[in-house]
């Protein structure tokens, strides 16, 4: 038997767009993180749980710099042999040369590298065309780090270049945190998931877009789930969910099906946010669940709009910043660029647009409507819009779009 809803108003006491980031956050950053010691290629993605400090000096020994000789005191040498990378080279008597290729161990007793083109060599005997002082083309050990020093704080966030770093420095694998999960709900009986839209049926277009989205920002999705307009299905949906990080799309509303505030209510949810003075978007709301085994780590609810662009909104207002601090990652100091034109605002609300930047400044697209996404297909980033709109020239913050 379907269970009655209660009665439960959505009661919207609706903060500024920048006060609902910051309370994303905290709530994020509140909840303790496990950490995984992974190999380099599965820590990518990931948040150092550590600092990152070197294992070794950088460069491990004192390296050619050129292809070349490597000398020992003042020219002319006598020359013998040659060291390659890779290789361990004996000593360098003074007076005497050696070739020696770009990367090899510069052989103790060299003091400088005489590029091949600087040097000519005749017999053996080797003359420069221009004495190389000291230290010339020798990467000297320890240039780049010492052993111990920290090369990035934890925190950071595990790129491509933090892995080749890693390796460079001797690491095989890294601390990191381990990612949040995360459960995605598709509210809304008018939804399919494949097909035509037709009469009275629209295609889900936010499960497609919202689980490679949240994916990418750090968590790891368990599943989507489509849930009918039901207050007990949704009800036992929060309930039965083990995600950390529970996104539901739709039913935000006061509508005559939208009972994601009674389902709240009925799971012991404490509302963090519940509307926001951002348009679109405006219900997006933050809940912070019971833990699911008692004791456990704190749990929340990210409730996204139904509206396709209005989601998108929610995501970067809520969804985004608690999935940052939940990965444990430090918070970025943003994008900016300058407008180029005025761009008008709503009176009271910040207002969020598609943008494609361009050298002149921030351009906003057509087809921005709250129900729309041709204009966001389109756009690298969403523009914050402050109350009241904002001058030519201004500074103006830019937000990630999905990519
Ligand atoms: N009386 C009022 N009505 C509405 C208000 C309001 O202030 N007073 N706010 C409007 C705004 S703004 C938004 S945004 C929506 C939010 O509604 P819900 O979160 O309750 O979402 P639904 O009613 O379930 O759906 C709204 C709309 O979005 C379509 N939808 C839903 N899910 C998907 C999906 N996964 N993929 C594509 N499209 C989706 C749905 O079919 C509806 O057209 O409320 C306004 N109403
Ligand atoms: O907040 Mo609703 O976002 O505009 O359509």
């Amino acid at each position: 038997m379907t269970a009655a809803a209660p009665t439960v108003p959505a009661a919207h006491t609706t903060v500024p767009w920048p006060q609902a980031r910051r309370a994303a956050r905290r709530a994020g950053a509140r909840t303790g993180r496990p950490t995984a010691e992974l190999p380099l290629a599965e820590a990518l993605g990931r948040t150092l749980a550590e600092p990152l400090t070197a294992l070794t000096d950088l460069p491990a020994f004192d390296t050619a710099a050129m292809d070349g000789w490597a000398v020992a005191g003042p020219g002319p040498w006598r020359l013998a042999g040659r060291v390659l990378a890779g290789r361990t080279p004996p000593p360098l008597a003074d007076g005497w040369a050696t070739g020696i290729a770009t990367g090899a161990q510069l052989p103790p007793g060299a003091t400088a590298v005489l590029r091949r083109e600087h040097g000519e060599a005749r017999g053996e005997v080797l003359r420069a065309l221009g004495d190389p002082g000291p230290g010339q083309d020798v990467r000297p050990r320890g240039q780049e780090c010492r052993r111990g020093e920290q090369l990035l704080p934890a925190g950071s966030a595990v790129g491509p270049a933090v892995l080749g770093l890693a390796a460079a420095c001797g690491y095989d694998r890294l601390t990191v945190r381990r990612r949040p999960t995360a459960e995605l709900l598709v509210l809304g009986d008018e939804l399919c998931g494949s097909g035509l839209p037709g009469p009275g049926r629209v295609r889900d277009a936010l499960g497609p877009l919202l689980e490679p989205w949240l994916t990418a920002a750090g968590a790891e999705l368990l599943g989507r789930r489509a849930v009918r307009d039901d207050f007990g299905l949704l009800r036992d949906a929060l309930l039965g969910s083990t995600a950390e990080v529970v996104v539901t799309t739709g039913a935000t509303a006061a509508g005559p099906v939208d009972f994601l505030h009674a389902a709240l209510a009925e799971t012991g949810a404490r509302l963090l946010v519940d509307g926001v003075a951002v348009r679109p978007g405006h219900p997006m709301l933050l809940a912070e669940l019971p833990p699911s085994t008692p004791g456990g780590p704190a749990r929340h609810l990210v409730g996204l709009p139904g509206n396709p662009l209005a989601a998108v909104a929610g995501t970067v207002t809520l969804a985004l910043p608690l999935l940052d601090a939940l990965s444990g990652r430090q918070p970025s100091p943003g994008r900016y660029a300058r407008t180029a034109g005025d761009l008008p605002g709503h009176p009271t609300q910040t207002r969020l647009l598609p943008v494609r930047l361009t050298e002149d400044g921030p351009l906003p697209l057509a087809f921005d409507g709250p129900a729309m996404l041709r204009g966001l297909a389109l756009a690298e980033a969403l523009a914050v819009i402050p109350p009241g709109g904002l001058p030519a020239r201004s500074r103006i913050e830019l937000l990630p779009v999905p990519a």
